[in-house]
């Protein structure tokens, strides 16, 4: 979600990237650029925080937090509430993201694709193994692109389809991935006292 600023080393990239942008962190670890993706890494739905808030809004002036607006079912288990899927409804890789970020900050981002020591051991492990493969592994090594693990449990793509809360809350995100950047502020906060020591999340992953 484009707005947020947890406390602590975030896991999503949103905030990590946002850290990234105002000095708070070196660089982004891009994790997989192997996806059957448009550039090879991860895809997913960002919205700006305001329009996912419009969303609740709407579907509250539309009545559909009120239990009597929900359609009486036999099944008395039956869950009293509507699903609504908020999202953009398409879909912006990782490295899209960094760039529309670069673009709203007005400077390059930093991102790595993980370490040279885990590409060294993995060429190592493959030397023996693919005789044919040892010189792209040795072209991969020398052009410093980096060999790129994923995230245990990301899958490739997902995005929204938002098109029910089109028809019924008449709710659509109003802002594209790049108009949302430019609302971030990205004057460099004061590091929390905690946040001080080393971060060895940003070193080692
Ligand atoms: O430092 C980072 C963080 C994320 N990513 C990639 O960025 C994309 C988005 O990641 P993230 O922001 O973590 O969102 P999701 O992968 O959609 O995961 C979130 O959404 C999932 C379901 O909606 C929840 O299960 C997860 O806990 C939650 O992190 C993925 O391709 C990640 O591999 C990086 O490359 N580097």
């Amino acid at each position: 979600m484009i707005g947020e600023d947890p406390q602590g080393t975030p896991n999503n990239l949103m905030p990590f990237l946002t850290q990234v942008a105002v000095g708070r962190r070196p660089y982004l670890s891009v994790f997989g650029n192997d996806y059957p993706t448009t550039d090879g890494t991860g895809v997913r739905d960002y919205i700006h925080v305001t329009d996912l808030a419009q969303g609740h809004v709407a579907a509250l002036e539309n009545g559909f937090l009120r239990s009597d607006s929900i359609p009486p079912s036999s099944d008395n288990n039956a869950p009293r509430f509507f699903i609504f899927n908020l999202g953009s409804g398409y879909g912006t890789s990782v490295l899209q993201l960094l760039h529309a970020l670069e673009k709203a900050c007005g400077k390059k981002l930093e991102y790595k694709f993980k370490h040279a020591l885990l590409l060294l051991l993995l060429l190592l492990l493959f030397w023996k193994e693919r005789e044919d493969e040892r010189k792209l592994h040795l072209f991969v090594l020398f052009t410093n692109t980096r060999v790129v693990p994923r995230r245990e449990g990301d899958i490739a793509e997902m995005y929204a389809d938002s098109t029910l809360a089109e028809k019924s809350i008449h709710w659509k995100a109003k802002l594209s991935v790049e108009k949302a950047c430019k609302f971030i502020n990205f004057k460099k906060k004061k590091k929390k006292k905690r946040e001080k020591k080393i971060d060895f999340y940003t070193f080692f992953f």
